[in-house]
């Protein structure tokens, strides 16, 4: 299976979960994805200039995650343009495989910087389990955020159900926190807000809680997550079209 035909654009065997090991064809594989979903927002007009990251985790224990470089065009990303980094999203020598203290970027010759919100893909990733992380400079979220800083309550829309919830009668909350340049911060209040998932009690048939995949930063953008790269991007892109109804609504 290639990058291009696997779900999430990434295959199987680029997720090394639990070993924490990578090597360079699973670097090379996620950083083909993650160039091809940037270049989908780029186009969307939700990555103007440099605006925007993008993430996928390649390994569990220790936490890796693969995430895009710093100041990059994110309309022109290679598959190169990826730096390794860790559970505090802080760059690792990569490719243990490879020739011993030559990492991969610097055996492309490459000074990769990674993302400035980093730390954040990190977090979110350590906290939901998320195999894919997506960050963006929508309109809608932000100006959602701007106008509900306590969060966005949404209800009895069909959307919702593609973000786990429910059509009707359910209230759900797209949190929001504010901005902030240090992402420990920024992670903090990310758990604050994050509404854990419960599993489903089969004694009394309780219903189980399920998460709430999407974070506004006022006057930033939003994060969104899922299992791989393409339940990530739906997550992101119906998030941010039910944040267009709820403001045309309003
Ligand atoms: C163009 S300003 C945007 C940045 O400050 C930041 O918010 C962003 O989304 C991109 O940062 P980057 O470090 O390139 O991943
Ligand atoms: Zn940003």
């Amino acid at each position: 299976m290639t990058a291009a035909d696997a779900p999430g654009g990434l295959s199987s065997s680029g997720h090394v979960f639990g070993e924490g090991v990578v090597d360079d064809a699973s670097l090379t594989e996620a950083g083909a994805a993650l160039a091809a979903e940037s270049a989908r927002f780029a186009g969307l007009g939700w990555m103007p200039g440099t605006a925007g990251n993008l993430s996928v985790t390649l390994a569990r224990d220790p936490l890796r995650l693969a995430v895009t470089a710093s100041g990059l065009d994110k309309g022109e990303l290679t598959a190169r343009d990826i730096v390794l980094i860790d559970g505090d999203g802080e760059w690792v020598p990569d490719a243990p495989g490879g020739p011993a203290s030559v990492t991969f970027t610097q055996r492309l010759g490459l000074a990769r910087r990674p993302s400035a919100e980093a730390g954040l893909h990190a977090r979110i990733a350590a906290v939901t389990g998320a195999g894919a992380v997506i960050h963006v400079h929508a309109l809608a979220a932000v100006r959602a955020a701007h106008e509900w800083p306590e969060g966005v309550v949404l209800h009895d829309l069909e959307m919702l159900k593609g973000i786990g919830h429910s059509a009707h009668g359910e209230r759900v909350v797209i949190p929001v926190v504010q901005n902030h340049q240090d992402m420990g911060v920024l992670g903090d209040d990310f758990e604050r807000v994050y509404l854990r998932p419960t599993a489903a009690d089969p004694g009394t048939g309780t219903a189980a809680v399920a998460e709430v995949p999407a974070l506004l930063v006022a006057s930033h953008g939003i994060y969104a997550w899922g299992a791989d790269l393409r339940q990530a991007r739906w997550h992101l892109e119906l998030t941010e079209a039910l944040l267009q109804i709820a403001l045309a609504t309003r």
